[in-house]
């Protein structure tokens, strides 16, 4: 398996006319990887996605894309990056198959792995059919079997969720973990968070094309400073039992924090011998709002 950065991007700004779209984004994405890539409308995440594909030149900093930069690249077409578009649009007049058949032909892959993507992604009873009578996650399936075609080494996903159903979003995420096991960089820019929660490895939260903040999940979560809640049927027992826990109880539940989580659950274990509790840790919806609502009091007082 490859090792090394599927992304790394330093310094990017860029400027569309007057209009500063990203400002001194730094990032990197390890091969083996997924990264999602956060923000609400207009902050930029297209306009990285295109960075990241080549399509539109920074105006300063450096993006190296599986180790090369992009712009000194003779034949950018050889690096391996599939790439699923937000609504993604093909011909529809043209079957499923013709569709990958012909993207399979732009990228020299033969016509095995078309039959065989088709079966694997549950479009071959329909491989005939014209596009236009795929419905929405059919649709999306076969644009994320284009986006795999080549077995690419970064893969860059604009809401590749949008419209599937949950199983077909399972299916599909199922599909990126074999891909990253095999050594497969992934980006992720989707406002599904919950879905993509327990599947990627890093954050990237951007507002108004600047980082808001970055790392693992367990990085973002600590940042945030927000609480584990815990919660027991037994709780109001062992607070009679040991009153210091009260300083932590609030709205039925104790809420904690990195350093008070392992003191409490000792004294609940070991002194109250408390063991039934469920632990939850604050979603990735949570973190998200915090790192967003941080930013617009800091913008209110400046
Ligand atoms: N070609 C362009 N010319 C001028 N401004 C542009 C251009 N492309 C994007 N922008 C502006 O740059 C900002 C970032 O746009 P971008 O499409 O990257 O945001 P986004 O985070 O992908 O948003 P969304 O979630 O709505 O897709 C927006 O204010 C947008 O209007």
């Amino acid at each position: 398996m490859n090792s090394g950065l599927a992304v790394s991007a330093r310094n990017i700004r860029h400027q569309f006319a007057d209009f500063i779209a990203l400002q001194d984004v730094s990032f990197e994405v390890p091969r083996g990887q997924t990264m999602a890539l956060l923000g609400h409308n207009g902050a930029g995440k297209s306009t990285l996605i295109k960075i990241m594909l080549g399509l539109i030149k920074p105006s300063a900093g450096e993006v190296r894309v599986l180790e090369q930069n992009l712009f000194g690249l003779a034949k950018r077409a050889d690096l391996k990056i599939g790439y699923l578009p937000e609504n993604v649009s093909f011909y529809d007049k043209l079957t499923g198959k013709e569709i990958l058949s012909y993207f399979a032909a732009l990228k020299g892959v033969t016509s095995t792995r078309v039959k065989q993507l088709l079966q694997e992604f549950g479009l071959e009873y329909a491989q005939d059919r014209a596009l236009k009578t795929y419905s929405k996650g059919m649709k999306q399936r076969l644009g994320f079997a284009q986006a795999i075609l080549s077995d690419p080494e970064l893969l860059l996903l604009d809401e590749p969720t949008v419209g599937l159903d949950p199983v077909a979003s399972k299916f599909l995420y199922g599909k990126i973990a074999e891909l990253k096991q095999q050594g497969c960089g992934v980006i992720v820019c989707t406002h599904e968070l919950s879905l993509i929660e327990n599947n990627i490895d890093i954050g990237l939260i951007l507002a108004k094309g600047q980082v808001l903040a970055q790392g693992s999940l367990a990085d973002l979560r600590n940042g945030s400073g927000l609480k584990t809640r815990l919660t027991s049927p037994q709780l109001k027992d062992a607070i009679v039992q040991r009153p210091e826990l009260a300083a932590w109880y609030q709205d039925d539940a104790l809420l904690l924090d990195t350093q008070s989580k392992t003191q409490v659950l000792k004294l609940l274990t070991q002194e109250c011998q408390v063991f039934d509790f469920s632990l939850q840790q604050p979603a990735l919806t949570e973190i998200y709002h915090f790192y967003m609502g941080r930013c617009a009091q800091v913008e209110e007082v400046s």
